[in-house]
């Protein structure tokens, strides 16, 4: 059996974008109420018996979501030059959030970006 322990913190930021090429509505500038959920992963416990401190990876989270919160991400690099899709933005998510929380054992394992009440994307790294 190979153990397997992960976390999930839930936040929230709000930000207008518009989809470059996009055929269709979502070409205008419009925004979202974004929430993103953040799984971390480790296959043993620290001392204190946690993967990591939740507030660690809310202040993660934090950090991350506040250089994006009430922008025009079009306006602001990455997005400047990368499409601020869901995916783009998730994956982006998931890069900025892993420089602050990983380490040897503690791994970031997955963003999950909703756009909308229905629609998300999840996104992971393999290796
Ligand atoms: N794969 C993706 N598809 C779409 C993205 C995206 O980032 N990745 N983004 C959009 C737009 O940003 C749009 O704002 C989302 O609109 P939509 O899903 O259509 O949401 P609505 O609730 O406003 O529309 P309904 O059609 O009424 O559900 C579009 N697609
Ligand atoms: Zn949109």
């Amino acid at each position: 059996m190979t153990a397997q322990y992960t976390l999930k913190v839930v936040t929230d930021f709000a930000a207008a974008h518009s989809l470059r090429d996009y055929p269709g509505d979502c070409q205008h500038l419009h925004g979202h109420n974004w929430k993103v959920e953040v799984e971390v992963a480790a296959p043993a416990l620290d001392r204190m018996g946690m993967v990591v401190d939740f507030k660690r990876i809310k202040q993660a989270a934090r950090e991350v979501t506040e250089e994006l919160d009430h922008r025009y991400l079009n306006e602001i690099p990455p997005f400047d030059e990368l499409n601020p899709t869901a995916e783009n933005m998730a994956a982006y998510i998931y890069r900025q959030i892993g420089e602050r929380l990983n380490d040897q054992r503690v791994k970031v394992c997955a963003i999950t970006l909703w756009e909308t009440e229905r629609a998300c994307v999840r996104y992971t790294e393999e290796g």
